[in-house]
């Protein structure tokens, strides 16, 4: 990964072990991401994604800590594929819950850089799925976060609002430099957004690769196609012959 030479780590994961019952989830990953990558994790479903990332979220009360270290920065914001807006609270409060009246102020520029401008009075039963999901994404980012971790955030949405959401988080993940670890089942937006994408399988990372395409991302480019056909033969959805 000559490319990565002299950027300082984001995150560092070595030997993480965490498990369930008689099974190891995640069992001796090593894992490394460079300062404001934007990482992509794939695998198959019950791979320990979702695992992993509650891991460096330290939202995981419920696994078993088994062994390995971890290291992660100070501000970590996390995204669902739930918004997980609380319901009794106007949309800019949302955004803005527990930070200062400077912090408020931010939540109304980043309600706008998330095209929800003038709607910061609005109940959030009163958006639609994708717009929930932008107000999540403001409440993620108006923390500047060093390390974003997305789970599903664009799972439970359409294909048109995802395209959507996809350019959207483009451009606010090079607005604001976060790192990124992003959990999806989406082969394409893997490849459309991340800088490199990581397969997990059986506990330990499969694939490893960077995507050196230019922006912005097209299944048409040839390049976009061959990536596609290795991640989906790693994940065994596609047998080569
Ligand atoms: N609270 C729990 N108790 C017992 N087993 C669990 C618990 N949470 C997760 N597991 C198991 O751990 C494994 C990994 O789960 P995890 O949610 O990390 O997978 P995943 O790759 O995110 O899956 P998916 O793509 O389906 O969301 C699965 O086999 C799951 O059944």
């Amino acid at each position: 990964m000559a490319e990565d030479a002299g950027r300082m780590s984001a995150v560092r994961i070595r030997g993480l072990i965490r498990g369930f019952g008689d099974r190891n989830v995640l069992d001796g990953l090593d894992l490394e991401i460079p300062d404001g990558q934007f990482v992509a994790l794939l695998g198959r479903s019950g791979s320990g994604k979702s695992t992993l990332l509650r891991a460096l979220a330290g939202l995981d009360y419920d696994v078993e800590i088994r062994g390995g270290a971890l290291a992660v920065p100070e501000k970590v914001s996390v995204a669902f594929q739930d918004s997980r807006l609380l319901p009794w609270l106007r949309v800019l409060d949302n955004v803005t819950l527990g930070l200062d009246r400077q912090g408020r102020s931010r939540g109304s520029e980043m309600l706008a850089e998330v095209g929800l401008a003038g709607r910061e009075d609005a109940w959030p039963l009163e958006l639609s799925g994708g717009e929930q999901q932008r107000v999540a994404l403001a409440r993620a980012l108006v923390r500047e976060p060093q390390l974003l971790l997305a789970d599903e955030p664009f799972g439970a949405l359409d294909a048109l609002t995802r395209i959507r959401m996809h350019g959207l988080l483009d451009d606010l993940v090079r607005a604001h430099r976060p790192t990124v670890l992003l959990v999806t089942h989406d082969v394409d937006e893997a490849i459309v957004l991340a800088d490199r994408i990581v397969v997990l399988d059986e506990g330990r990372i499969a694939v490893d690769c960077h995507v050196d395409l230019d922006k912005p991302r097209s299944i048409t480019d040839p390049g976009f196609r061959d990536i596609r056909e290795d991640l989906l033969t790693a994940l065994g959805v596609i047998t080569q012959l």
